[in-house]
């Protein structure tokens, strides 16, 4: 799977990367699906990703509205009390996430490269400190870490917001946007990137429809796909530490 870019020009003008997190770098999504079947199950519907993908990457109200209007069952229960349904379930398992294969590699080289990198994730202050609080080694090479609940983040993905607060964050900020790459895997994220101006790698989950591909400058299967001379960025020094 991989797109070749339609913005060319830009691909040796990158100076800064911005990482989205659910999906992305952390295997979090999968935890969002489990809790959303559990309670449609009891409505007896079924949970499918067609939905998901027009949840995934929003804040969580904004991806709550959506799952309960969308489902048929906002009369039975409302986003709020949706989100409060699932925040138990959620607790317990956000202190287990893992990294997504090729997160750490990546996360070190650019690091290592000296290439300014950060975070834009739509998740909040809470539940980004669970999520997180295995990793916190690899989040500290962050420059910085824009959530969805910062002030400067009014509307969430598919709102540029959430990018160019991170673009304006970088040292000597703000960042032109046409030397930013994102790495998103959410349809609302890498729209996100787009309407900020940037560029985006999507890495989306399989079971995508691939239809939500053609926004994207370029579709990885894994991070591990990744080959950063193709942006102009320097490249891993040796093979050795591919899988890492
Ligand atoms: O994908 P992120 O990191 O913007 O997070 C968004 C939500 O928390 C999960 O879809
Ligand atoms: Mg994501």
């Amino acid at each position: 799977m991989a797109n070749e870019g339609n913005n060319d020009t830009r691909k040796g003008s990158i100076s800064h990367v911005i990482f989205d997190m659910d999906g992305l770098l952390l295997d979090t999504e999968k935890f969002y699906t489990e809790v959303q079947e559990i309670i449609l199950a009891r409505y007896n519907k079924t949970f499918d990703w067609s939905l998901k993908a027009k949840m995934m990457g929003k804040k969580a109200i904004e991806a709550a509205r959506v799952f309960v209007e969308e489902t048929g069952i906002s009369d039975s229960l409302t986003a709020e009390d949706f989100l409060v349904e699932r925040e138990e379930m959620l607790q317990k398992m956000f202190p287990t996430s893992d990294l997504m294969p090729g997160a750490s590699r990546l996360i070190h080289h650019l690091h290592e490269s000296g290439i300014p990198i950060c975070v834009a994730t739509g998740t909040h202050t809470r539940h980004f400190d669970l999520k997180t609080q295995r990793h916190s080694e690899l989040f500290s090479l962050m420059h910085h870490i824009v959530r969805g609940d910062d002030p400067e983040v009014k509307q969430g993905k598919p709102s540029p917001d959430i990018f160019l607060a991170a673009a304006n964050r970088f040292e000597g900020g703000p960042v032109d946007p046409q030397r930013i790459l994102v790495f998103e895997d959410a349809p609302s994220g890498v729209l996100a990137a787009k309407n900020a101006g940037m560029s985006v790698i999507m890495v989306p989950d399989e079971r995508l429809d691939s239809s939500y591909h053609e926004v994207a400058d370029q579709v990885l299967s894994s991070l591990l796909d990744f080959n950063p001379a193709d942006w102009g960025l320097p490249p891993f020094e040796n093979a050795s530490t591919k899988l890492v």
